[in-house]
């Protein structure tokens, strides 16, 4: 099966145990980098619930393998259609309903009532942004309406020169993100440029993206999945810590008590290592009182 155009099957293996339709899940064969992406190229990979659900299984798994230090999400292409390259064009219209996206056929009929109208990419961003590994947007063409929201709340976007293109059609189909695809958007560029994208919903190029902020490189189209491995090595290169620390630091203003919750958990896990903490969980153990004379108050 062909992946995408610009996919190097030798760089890649499928990660197994999942039989995926909606996307593909690739692990690199040489790093711990791992490759997500949209695989519906023919409607400019919106997704539907299924997709997101496969999204959020996927992502759940890179977050949970120990060796793995970056994600990239993606979008496979061209379009047989029409040979269009897209990232992601957002909730897939044809099958939204009056309280979210509406699961299909066979499935519709499996799934609680409760789960009936989706709008869970919101849990799939949450997802993205409170993992403490690297994840990169790699865009090969279209980043609209919720895949503009997805390369915002990623860690870095990388696009393609001639197929990259940003816009937000949310209001053209009465639907809106208040939340990271805006919010966190105007943190990113600006109050100004932030609610240009929203209100006006122009096309906007990988370089034009590039010179207002939201986007980290614009690289040749061919080119694209080189460079997103290329930067997946030198981060699975870093100190896991340090990563993660830097990760939670840089969300923490944005996030409120949970980013302080994130960034103080992993503070309380370096803590734990400490033989200060030591003395502590021993003198419980023990049952006497703790000897804490010997560890200074550092300043
Ligand atoms: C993405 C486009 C700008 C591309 O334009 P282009 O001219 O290149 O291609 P076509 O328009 O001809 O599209 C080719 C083909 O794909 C179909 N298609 C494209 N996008 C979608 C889509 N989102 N849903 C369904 N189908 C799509 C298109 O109909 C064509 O099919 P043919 O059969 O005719 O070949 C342009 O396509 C475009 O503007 N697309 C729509 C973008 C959009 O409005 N997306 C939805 C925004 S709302 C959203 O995503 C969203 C989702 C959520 O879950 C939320 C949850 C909570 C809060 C907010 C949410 C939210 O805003």
């Amino acid at each position: 099966m062909t992946v995408s155009a610009i996919f190097d099957p030798a760089r890649w293996r499928e990660v197994p145990g999942f039989s995926f339709t909606d996307i593909t899940y690739h692990r690199a064969v040489d790093q711990g980098t791992v490759r997500i992406a949209f695989h519906r190229p023919e409607v400019r990979n919106a997704f539907r619930p299924k997709t997101v659900d496969e999204l959020y299984t996927a992502l759940e798994h890179a977050r949970t393998t120990a060796d793995v230090g970056c994600v990239l999400i993606t979008g496979n292409g061209p379009s047989p259609k029409d040979g269009g390259w897209a990232f992601c064009s957002g909730g897939d219209q044809r099958i939204r309903g009056k309280d979210g996206y509406k699961y299909e056929g066979d499935e519709a009929g499996e799934v609680d009532a409760a789960r009936l109208g989706r709008l869970h990419i919101l849990e799939v961003q949450r997802l993205i942004r409170f993992m403490p590994k690297v994840v990169i947007a790699v865009v090969p063409g279209w980043a609209v309406g919720g895949g503009h929201s997805l390369h915002v709340v990623c860690d870095m976007t990388l696009a393609s020169r001639e197929h990259a293109r940003f816009k937000q059609t949310d209001p053209d189909v009465a639907s809106f993100d208040s939340g990271y695809g805006s919010a966190l958007l105007a943190r990113q560029i600006g109050q100004k440029k932030a609610r240009e994208i929203f209100f006006l919903g122009l096309d906007y190029t990988a370089e034009q993206a590039a010179a207002m902020g939201m986007v980290n490189a614009v690289v040749p189209h061919e080119d694209l999945e080189k460079v997103a491995l290329e930067w997946g090595a030198l981060i699975n290169g870093k100190s896991p810590t340090a990563m993660r620390m830097l990760k939670y630091g840089f969300n923490l203003p944005d996030e409120g008590l949970v980013g302080q919750q994130l960034f103080a958990g992993e503070a309380t896990r370096l803590a734990y290592g400490t033989d200060e903490a030591e003395e502590g969980r021993d003198a419980f153990l023990e049952k006497r009182k703790p000897d804490y004379k010997r560890f200074p108050w550092h300043y």
